[in-house]
């Protein structure tokens, strides 16, 4: 394990791109880690995925609230931070070379939107007025799964990984699996609109008894958090059962809704999808996912499990 470095913290979007074209002219392969912060080893993972791809390479690790994926009744005022422990963990791993952590990243504008005049405020972005009008989305692959109950969220997310990839401009760019449906979109649009960057996915990182980590976790009870662990428990079960042979999508789905309500969570979706593509599949005869959203409490959480039969 490399000793303990301090990362550069780096604020300022010009001063981002000119730290990174520095590097690319030394030589190196720049990787960017895009996080929300309030980190935990599930990003220390994604880091380390990142450190493992090229030699010799230049980590950034992106930590910005981004309030464009959040509807306002969404839980943006909520979501946890501290940055003071994100740079400790950060330094701890002795690979992370900078920090980018822009206090804003949007034009803001003069108009304001009321939510509750109607005046048209879909995202958290929107509400502090009408300077922002450029979005990128993934037409098809921004519905379903998260996408129904998160209307906004991919739109966001495709734009806000599209300004860091333009102020960046890495060379490969790491994404965890746990946020299944956001990795593959990703890979999507860097693949259509030609984006010269890798896409790594990296495998979901959890806690002992199963718990996929999640920075949200943090607002779980001890109860919520024992319930929670239904969903890791029924992903698992389903993945035993198709390997043995039950194949069947609507039986699976319906046991894992069962799993999950009746230990007391309320399932937003169960979905079980082709890997690639997220179509819903019938039968598991492909390599697919089963994709759950469940809340517990105030809390939603998201979890998958990958199965290929044929392996
Ligand atoms: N348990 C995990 N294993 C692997 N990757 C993860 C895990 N948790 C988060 N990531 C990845 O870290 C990156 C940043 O995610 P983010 O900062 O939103 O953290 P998070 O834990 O997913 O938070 P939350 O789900 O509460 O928003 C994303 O690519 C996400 O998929
Ligand atoms: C990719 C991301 C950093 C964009 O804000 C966010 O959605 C996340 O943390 O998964
Ligand atoms: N990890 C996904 C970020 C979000 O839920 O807004």
């Amino acid at each position: 394990m490399p000793a303990a470095r301090e990362p550069e913290v780096i604020r300022d979007k010009a001063a981002m791109r000119a730290w990174s074209r520095r590097r690319r002219a030394e030589g190196k392969t720049v990787a960017v880690v895009p996080t929300m912060g309030y980190l935990h080893d599930g990003h220390l993972s994604l880091i380390s995925t990142a450190a493992a791809a090229d030699n010799p390479v230049a980590i950034v690790v992106t930590i910005y609230v981004n309030p464009s994926q959040f509807a306002p009744s969404e839980d943006l005022a909520t979501y946890p931070s501290d940055f003071a422990g994100d740079l400790r963990k950060l330094a701890s791993t002795g690979v992370v070379d900078a920090v980018f952590n822009p206090v804003d990243l949007y034009h803001r504008g003069t108009r304001r939107l009321a939510v509750a005049s109607g005046g048209g405020a879909v995202s958290c972005l929107e509400e502090d007025g009408d300077g922002h009008e450029t979005w990128v989305r993934v037409e098809r692959l921004e519905k379903g799964l998260c996408g129904d109950s998160r209307p906004v969220f991919f739109r966001g997310v495709a734009t806000i990984v599209s300004k860091l990839f333009n102020i960046i401009e890495p060379d490969v760019a790491v994404f965890g699996k746990k946020d299944y449906q956001q990795w593959r979109l990703i890979c999507r649009m860097v693949r259509d609109l030609d984006f010269a960057i890798e896409i790594i996915g990296s495998e979901i990182v959890r806690e002992a008894d199963g718990l996929a980590m999640s920075s949200r976790n943090v607002h779980l009870s001890r109860e919520e958090r024992e319930k929670a662990l239904s969903i890791s428990r029924s992903l698992v079960d389903a993945r035993t059962a198709a390997l043995k042979g039950n194949t069947d999508c609507t039986q699976i789905k319906n046991k894992i809704v069962q799993t999950v309500t009746e230990t007391g969570g309320e399932v937003d979706y169960v979905e079980i999808v082709e890997q690639e593509s997220l179509a819903p599949v019938e039968k598991i005869d492909v390599p697919v996912v089963i994709c759950v959203a469940a809340w517990f409490g105030k809390v939603r959480l998201i979890d998958n499990i990958e199965i290929d039969a044929r392996s």
